[in-house]
C-alpha cells in the first residue's frame, strides 16, 4: 500500500516561492491502477517524482508498505527505489545499447551476475512481444515498441510499483491501447500496482480501478473511476471529464437537478416514463454520457418545472429510480 500524507512541494524560484503541491493526501491499495490526472502543470509530475523521492517533499510523508520513504536513510532509500520503477513519455533508453543492452542496465547496476541478468533480460522481451528485437537499437523502434523495452527494463528490478508518467502521450490512440493493454496485462499477472499520471481520461478510463483529481497542486477529488466519471463534484473534475461541457451556469432555467447514471442498463427512457408515470415534463439543459467497462455512465443536467409539486414529484421519482443518483445544483443561478 502505497500512503501519501499531507504531501507538499515548495520549489524556490527567481520570482519566489511556487507552491506546486500543497497538502496532498491519497492512499494507493497494493495491486490497483491508479490514475492521478490534471491539466498542464497541476503537479502530477512533481507528485510521482515525490513517491520514488527524486523530489524531496517539502513537507508530508510518502509510506510504502508501512515504510516511511521520508525517514530512510540514503542507503535503505537506494534499497527501497530499486522496488519502484518507472517510465516516461520520451521512452529514456539508452540510444547506443541494443534492447537486451538496455533491459540488462538495471541489473548491472544492481550487481547481478551478466548471464543472469541476459537471461532475465530474454524473459522480459518475451513477457512485452519483442522476442526478436535483442540485439537490435531503440533508433530500430516505433514508438510502442521503445516503450515496451522501457516497460521491460522497469521490470528487471522485479518492482513492486510501476510509475508510468505520460507514458502513452507520445503514442497515437492504437498503440496507446495496446500499451495500456500490457500494463495491465503485467499487472494481473505479476501483481504490481500502478501509478498512472496522465492529462488524457481516456487513458483512466481505459484501465484504472481509482483516480485522484490534481488541480494547481491540490488534490480536490478521489474515488472509483465510475464514481468520478458518473459524478464528478469539481469543477476541476467536471473539466476532465466533460471538456465539451457541462458548466452549469451557462444553462437559463430554475430547480436544477444533476443525474448520475451509475452503470445501469440505459438512460432513454427515463425522461419519458417521468411524462408518463408523473405526468410531469422536465428539460434536458444537458447531457453527457459513456460507456466504462461495459456500463452506461453520464450525467444529465434537468431543469424542474416551476411548479413545487410537480418538481417534487419529479425529484421523488427520479430518486426512486435504480443506479441513478439525483443532487441538487446549488450552485446554480439562473
Ligand atoms: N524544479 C522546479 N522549479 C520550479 N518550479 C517547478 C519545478 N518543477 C516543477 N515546477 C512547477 O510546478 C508546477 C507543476 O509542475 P509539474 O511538472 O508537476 O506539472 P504536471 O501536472 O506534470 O504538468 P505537465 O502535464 O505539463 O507535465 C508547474 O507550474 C511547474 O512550472
Amino acid at each position: 500500500m502505497i500512503e501519501l500524507k499531507h504531501l507538499s512541494k515548495t520549489f524556490s524560484t527567481g520570482e519566489g516561492e511556487f507552491h506546486a503541491l500543497e497538502d496532498v493526501s491519497l492512499t494507493v491499495q497494493t495491486g490497483d491502477i491508479f490514475g492521478i490526472v490534471g491539466m498542464s502543470g497541476a503537479g502530477k509530475s512533481t507528485l510521482v517524482r515525490c513517491i520514488n523521492l527524486l523530489e524531496k517533499p517539502t513537507s508530508g510523508h510518502v509510506i510504502i508498505d508501512g515504510q516511511d520513504m521520508t525517514a530512510l536513510s540514503a542507503r535503505a532509500l537506494l534499497e527501497m527505489r530499486r522496488s519502484i520503477s518507472m517510465i516516461f513519455q520520451q521512452f529514456n533508453l539508452l540510444m547506443q545499447r541494443t534492447c537486451l543492452k538496455n533491459i540488462c542496465f538495471p541489473m548491472e547496476i544492481a550487481g547481478v551476475p551478466a548471464a543472469e541478468a541476459k537471461k532475465r533480460a530474454l524473459e522480459l522481451l518475451d513477457v512485452v512481444g519483442l522476442p526478436d528485437k535483442a540485439d537490435a537499437y531503440p533508433a530500430q523502434l516505433s514508438g510502442g515498441q521503445k516503450q515496451r523495452i522501457a516497460i521491460a527494463r522497469a521490470l528487471a528490478s522485479d518492482p513492486k510499483v510501476l510509475l508510468c508518467d505520460e507514458a502513452t502521450s507520445a503514442l497515437d490512440p492504437t498503440t496507446t491501447r495496446s500499451i495500456l493493454r500490457l500494463i495491465q496485462d503485467i499487472n494481473k499477472r505479476l501483481g504490481i500496482t500502478v501509478i498512472i499520471i496522465t492529462h488524457e481520461m481516456a487513458v483512466v478510463e481505459e484501465i484504472c480501478a481509482h483516480v485522484a483529481i490534481l488541480d494547481h497542486g491540490h488534490m480536490v477529488e478521489t474515488g472509483t473511476v465510475e464514481d468520478i466519471f458518473s459524478n464528478p463534484k469539481t469543477e476541476a473534475g467536471r473539466r476532465l471529464v466533460y471538456p465539451e461541457g457541462a458548466h452549469i451556469d451557462q444553462f437559463p432555467a430554475s430547480g436544477v437537478v444533476r443525474v448520475a447514471f451509475n452503470g445501469g442498463s440505459s438512460y432513454e427512457p427515463l425522461i419519458a416514463s417521468l411524462a408518463i408515470d408523473c405526468g410531469v415534463k422536465v428539460n434536458i439543459l444537458g447531457a453527457d454520457t459513456r460507456n466504462v467497462g461495459g456500463k452506461a455512465f453520464g450525467t444529465m443536467l434537468l431543469g424542474l418545472p416551476a411548479d413545487k409539486g410537480e418538481a417534487a414529484r419529479a425529484m421523488s421519482y427520479l430518486m426512486a429510480q435504480k443506479d441513478v443518483t439525483v443532487e441538487e445544483v446549488p450552485d446554480y443561478h439562473a
